[in-house]
């Protein structure tokens, strides 16, 4: 089975994700991935390409020891696309953290109606014939996962070994971020919308690993090879061409999202340490000067490459929103055996330069409503809730704003001042501090409210933001009114 590449620029148009021209990312994690590609993947006509087919992704290339080949970023869902890890891979303030990947929020821009990304029927609600098929499979991979993803790399690299050279020197913790996201992707193929806008992120997102349309062929050859092999037993011509058209409408969204980000924007920015102020023994606060303008919204995150550890990415969120002279501001916690946390908390210094890539994340704030914003920051997930604030602040509105600060010690709570300060500045916003070493912390915020009428922000430790999830949805607030970043991404992120 062969893949072709080709290029449409004028292929699938949905609403806008990730980086679009706004797009900002913004926070906090690691994160994966290689670069660009210009092209898209064509299944052969055999296999009963489809125009309309469904989407999955599959990230190629991805960063460092811990980095994932692809990135599956954005945010996942989880938010935290995160699809990657993010179950979905969009992520959008995406409830569910099992599906959300990178997560994300809901499309802002859209640019047209989301694809029709099934082959074959769906009636009311029940899945397309295709979808049933990629489940199948995926329910007889899980069980071998490790194996299928070895397979999987083996394959590629010693097709195509050039292909190496995008990824990771090290391919351990995150190795399988790839096939993951190409896994979790085509698991939500009847989720069109969600999905496009998870793709279109993944696609300019891996424009800043060289990622190239010329790579996804290969890509979706080595997938089919894995899953050929290690879903033997419901493997079959239909089957395999209901992956084909997956992946080809997965590659197609990314190809061509990667291929409008580069009329708009760069690859990557450099980026310039102007300041570095360690708040304590762990956690630093950066201060970056980007050697072009970087549009980004409060609550987004980036991708950032150090130029220690070449091709490992990790994703950070922005600890404050836009502002008039460029600089951009992060914070970052130095965790055990962390390459990126602990060179930028302990190493980094004013004059060092870094590589960012485009933001990403959709926990930012619908300035279109009203509704009042229950916001919950653990550790430095407070980063992207401070920018929220001086969002809400920037544009003059006077909506109630309720930040819970979660920490394991006082200690820990090394932006209070700042938040306090804040807090007195706008008679709309209160601070809570929760001091808390059993991880109630999220459950805390139950004993206040009532926060039906809220929309809802998560940042910090995956475990929190799930917990998290679960103490909003029993408060009364709805899903798709809680946003976060893709618990996946914070997973891999973690250092
Ligand atoms: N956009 C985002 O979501 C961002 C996420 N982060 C993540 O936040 C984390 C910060 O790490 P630390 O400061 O060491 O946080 P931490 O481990 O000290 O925890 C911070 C707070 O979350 C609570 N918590 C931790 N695990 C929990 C669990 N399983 N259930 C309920 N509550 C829990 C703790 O009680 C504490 O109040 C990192 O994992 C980082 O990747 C950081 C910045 C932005």
């Amino acid at each position: 089975m062969m893949f072709e590449a080709r290029h449409t620029m004028d292929a699938l148009t949905t609403p806008a994700a990730g980086n679009s021209d706004a797009g900002r990312e913004s926070g906090g994690n690691d994160e994966a991935a290689t670069g660009e590609m210009a092209g898209a993947l064509y299944a052969p006509a055999a296999l009963g390409t489809s125009s309309a087919l469904s989407a999955v992704d599959a990230p190629v290339g991805g960063p460092g020891p811990d980095a994932p080949p692809v990135p599956v970023e954005g945010p996942a869902l989880d938010g935290s696309i995160g699809l990657a890890a993010s179950g979905v891979p969009t992520a959008s303030a995406s409830a569910d953290p099992e599906r959300d990947a990178p997560q994300e929020r809901e499309p802002e821009s859209g640019t047209g109606p989301a694809p029709d990304l099934l082959h074959g029927e769906r009636s009311a609600g029940r899945p397309s014939t295709d979808a049933l098929r990629v489940r199948r499979t995926l329910a007889e991979i899980e069980p071998v996962a490790d194996r299928a993803t070895s397979y999987f790399y083996a394959l590629l690299f010693l097709r195509h070994p050039a292909l190496r050279d995008l990824f990771p020197p090290a391919m351990d913790t995150q190795r399988d971020r790839l096939f993951k996201a190409l896994l979790t992707a085509a698991e939500h193929m009847d989720d069109p919308r969600t999905l496009t806008e998870y793709l279109r992120q993944l696609g300019s997102g891996h424009r800043k690993y060289g990622t190239r349309a010329a790579h996804y062929p290969a890509v979706g050859e080595a997938l089919i090879g894995a899953l050929a092999r290690y879903a033997e037993a419901v493997w079959d011509q239909e089957t395999e061409a209901a992956w084909v058209r997956a992946y080809t409408t997965i590659s197609q969204v990314m190809i061509d999202a990667a291929a409008e980000s580069e009329l708009r924007s760069p690859a990557w920015w450099r980026a310039e340490v102007v300041a570095h102020d360690l708040r304590t023994p762990e956690v630093a606060e950066l201060t970056l000067r980007p050697d072009q303008p970087y549009p980004f919204l409060a609550g987004q995150y980036t991708s950032l490459e150090t130029p220690w550890w070449p091709r490992i990415w990790r994703h950070y969120s922005f600890a404050a929103a836009p502002r008039a002279d460029g600089l951009l501001t992060l914070h970052v916690k130095a965790v055990p055996a962390g390459w990126v946390s602990n060179a930028l908390v302990h190493r980094a210094r004013p004059g060092d330069v870094l590589r960012l890539g485009p933001p990403a994340g959709s926990m930012t704030v619908d300035h279109t409503t009203d509704s009042g914003l229950l916001c919950i920051g653990g550790g430095t997930g407070i980063a992207p809730i401070k920018a929220l604030v001086e969002d809400v602040a920037q544009h003059g509105e006077r909506r109630p704003m309720e930040v819970f600060y979660g920490a394991r010690t006082d200690d820990a709570l090394y932006d209070i001042d700042t938040m306090l300060r804040l807090a007195k500045a706008h008679p709309w916003l209160s601070v809570r501090p929760v001091v808390d070493d059993r991880a109630r912390f999220p459950d805390a915020v139950r004993q206040f409210g009532p926060w039906m009428s809220y929309d809802a922000y998560l940042a910090g430790p995956p475990g929190m933001i799930r917990s998290g999830l679960h103490a909003l949805r029993t408060a009364g607030i709805p899903g798709s009114r809680i946003r976060h970043d893709s618990v996946e991404e914070l997973v891999a992120a973690g250092d």
